[in-house]
């Protein structure tokens, strides 16, 4: 570990008025990447993401014996016989959650380990629900080891998912090569983050995969994959709206204009409810011609709001209810406590150092707005911690944050992208 480095956080003296085109999603870039490794020929993707979770992937499945090419963006991705291999899971929930499966249909050890911190993170579930389909796995979190015979039984499974929808799509991921497919019951309290479960149906299906989902059967929190081949596909990435959030909301916290170029007109990533959600705030919010343009209002309102489902907007809405006139209630998000650090004790941590109010629930953050001074802002390696401390930075001068680096999980250039929105507000 290098030293501590902190950024300074660049404030906005005035309106910030910018377009920012975003890279590709991260969670979009590795599900193809996944399907792509396991399909029966060669998958192309397209406006693929290239962060530390995405180059982890690829490193990954490389190890495993796959065959990935391209430079930058564009990537050819050719399957091969899968062997034992070390992997890298950093911090990424995608690559600890989604890999496992697929190590598991390699012929050898899979050994995998991660960040200090993603020690932490929830795995017992996915690595349960693998033994349960047959597979041989030693650990119940990192480091932890999957012996793969060439093949898995699957069958029937019985998780609780209620820490995190990752462990329902990684199982989803890779099921159509198990002998049996999967049926997967998930008992507990709600799944978080269905959206997310959303993408990986609609994906397996562009694969051709056969799925069947709550929405499609009687049967409630049950999903079905039927085995058989996986399609290759020419995969094209949309950006990540979750990583557009951050710069959205500079629009909204100055009284600025932000547009995002390339939004989708239909998604399943969780950053298209910030349209709804700024508007309720109270900006202005104008999808046309695939651009999304959001117009601040002169005081931001508070929101009442569960974020259940869209968990990964957290950090972004927590900074824009600091800023706003009145009180905010986010629920329905103690699941966050799982996320690249615990997010709601960071979030009132922070906020509250820089002179805020925010007191954390059992499930989530109440929120009342107070006059911030500048400071220190710590990221705990968490690239959202990162980009919240950002959009206060614009309205609050003297904000210093701690490893802004870390943003590079899922956005390298994210002090570039921010700087250059910066350049032409007055
Ligand atoms: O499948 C995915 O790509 C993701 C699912 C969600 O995880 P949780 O269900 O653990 O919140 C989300 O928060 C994460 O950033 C990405
Ligand atoms: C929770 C997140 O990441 P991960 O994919 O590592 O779970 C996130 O990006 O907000």
């Amino acid at each position: 570990m290098g030293p501590v480095t902190f950024w300074s956080a660049p404030y906005a003296a005035g309106p910030v008025r910018a377009s920012v085109p975003l890279p590709g999603s991260k969670s979009i870039t590795n599900r193809a990447l996944v399907l792509a490794a396991l399909a029966e020929g060669s998958s192309t993707v397209t406006g693929a993401l290239r962060s530390r979770d995405t180059n982890l992937m690829i490193d990954a499945l490389r190890a495993l014996g796959i065959g990935i090419e391209g430079v930058d963006t564009t990537l050819t991705i050719t399957p091969a016989p899968l062997t034992g291999a070390a992997v890298d899971c950093g911090l990424a929930g995608t690559v600890m959650r989604f890999l496992p499966p697929v190590a598991a249909l390699a012929d050898g050890d899979v050994e995998f380990d991660g960040d200090e911190q993603a020690r932490t993170r929830p795995l017992d579930t996915i690595l349960d629900g693998l033994r349960a389909a047959g597979a041989d796995v030693d650990g119940s979190a990192l480091p932890f080891v999957v012996h793969g015979h060439g093949a898995v039984r699957g069958g029937t499974v019985t998780i609780d998912a209620s820490g995190s929808s990752q462990f329902v799509s990684g199982l989803l991921l890779s099921a159509a090569r198990f002998d049996e497919g999967i049926t997967i019951h998930h008992s507990g309290k709600p799944v978080p983050s269905m959206p997310h479960i959303e993408m990986t149906i609609e994906m397996l299906r562009a694969a051709g995969v056969r799925v069947e989902s709550p929405s499609d059967s009687t049967e409630a929190d049950t999903w079905v994959v039927a085995p058989g081949p996986i399609r290759p596909v020419n995969w094209t990435i949309e950006p990540d709206l979750s990583n557009a959030t951050a710069f959205l909301a500079a629009a909204a916290v100055t009284e600025g204009e932000v547009s995002v170029p390339f939004w989708p007109h239909r998604t399943t990533q969780p950053g298209d409810a910030i349209r709804e959600i700024l508007e309720r705030m109270g900006a202005d919010v104008v999808l046309a011609e695939s651009v999304l343009t959001v117009r601040g209002p002169k005081q931001l309102h508070g929101i009442d709001i569960d974020l259940h489902d869209i968990g990964e907007l957290t950090p972004t809405v927590a900074a824009l209810a600091a800023l706003a006139e009145g009180p905010s209630w986010l629920r329905g998000i103690a699941h966050l406590r799982g996320h690249e650090t615990d997010r709601l004790a960071a979030l009132s941590t922070e906020i509250n150092r820089l002179g805020g109010q925010v007191t954390e629930t059992d499930d989530g953050l109440e929120i009342t707005p107070a006059p911030l001074h500048g400071g220190q802002w710590h990221s705990y390696a968490d690239h959202r911690m990162a980009t919240a401390g950002a959009i206060l930075g614009l309205r609050v001068d003297g904000i210093e944050i701690e490893d802004i680096g870390t943003t590079a999980k899922t956005l390298p250039d994210f002090v570039g992208l921010w700087s250059h929105m910066l350049d032409g507000s007055s």
